[in-house]
């Protein structure tokens, strides 16, 4: 074994709140069976952290220095706390052990072969776009988020995976949007008219997230290249070959 990239985590708020021990198990124990592994085999290992590290932002746009704003005892705690002592969990490894290890703190992703039913906002507009139905924005929709693709993390990824550098590193695209500014922006994108409805906001949902990402264009020499709009369109195409195969009559079959 020469390279852990450690990726097992329920990512999705609805996901991670519906088993909130389970989450924090895996990024608990996960992250040290992991990090075992890669003592044992000395083999180099990058933890895949969250902009979730910083909970409720009180600094914008967020780098890698700001310590966070985490409600630890929230609905959204397990996953949270479970991701800022999986980083801890790696740099005790490293002081301790020596254990050569990598943070990649990732701000939302998005792309094709997400899962339809994933609950987060980019599948859950597009589908209900699609279908005409309303979309469902968790409070005012003024809140803001940083939406990159998923060919853009990757390739971070992989960069942060080379590179010789072992601090956390954010890697997201700082293309910040408010949440009713991205419902209508899908809707234009899918020619839907479906109406944009409001509901009951997030308990502890972060008002503003934006990534700082100076140290990613430093130390990887990575900056996102996919524009929004050519990521939707992409995403938008899957999801509507989806529906076609998926909700497609029986007898058409
Ligand atoms: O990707 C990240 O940086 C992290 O944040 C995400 O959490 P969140 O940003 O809340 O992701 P969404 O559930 O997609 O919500 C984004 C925003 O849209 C809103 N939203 C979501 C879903 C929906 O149907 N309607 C709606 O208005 C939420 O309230 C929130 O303000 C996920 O928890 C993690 O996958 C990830 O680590």
């Amino acid at each position: 074994v020469d390279q852990i990239y450690h990726l097992a985590s329920p990512a999705s708020p609805p996901n991670y709140q519906l088993n909130p021990v389970k989450t924090l198990k895996t990024n608990l124990v996960g992250t040290i069976n992991m990090l075992g592994l890669a003592k044992r085999t000395r083999a180099r290992l990058l933890l895949a952290s969250t902009s979730e590290v910083y909970g409720d932002p009180e600094k914008h746009p967020q780098s890698e220095d700001y310590w966070g704003n985490v409600n630890p005892i929230g609905p959204r705690s397990c996953y949270d706390e479970g991701k800022r002592a999986a980083e801890a969990l790696c740099y005790a490894y490293k002081r301790r052990s020596n254990v050569d290890i990598r943070v990649a703190r990732i701000f939302n992703t998005y792309g094709p072969r997400m899962q339809m039913n994933d609950g987060r906002v980019v599948s859950n507009f597009i589908l209900q776009a699609l279908r005409g139905q309303p979309l469902t924005v968790y409070g005012e929709g003024d809140q803001t988020r940083s939406f990159q693709f998923v060919t853009d993390l990757v390739s971070g990824l992989i960069a942060l995976m080379a590179s010789n550098y072992s601090q956390p590193v954010n890697l997201g695209n700082p293309d910040e949007h408010t949440i009713g500014e991205f419902a209508r922006t899908v809707l234009s994108l899918a020619n839907s008219s479906a109406p944009v409805h409001r509901l009951q906001p997030a308990k502890d949902d972060p008002h503003r997230r934006k990534p700082d990402i100076s140290v990613a264009k430093r130390e990887l020499a990575w900056q996102p290249t996919v524009l929004l709009r050519d990521g939707l369109l992409q995403t938008i195409h899957y999801f509507r070959h989806r529906l076609s195969v998926d909700e497609k009559p029986q007898n058409e079959l």
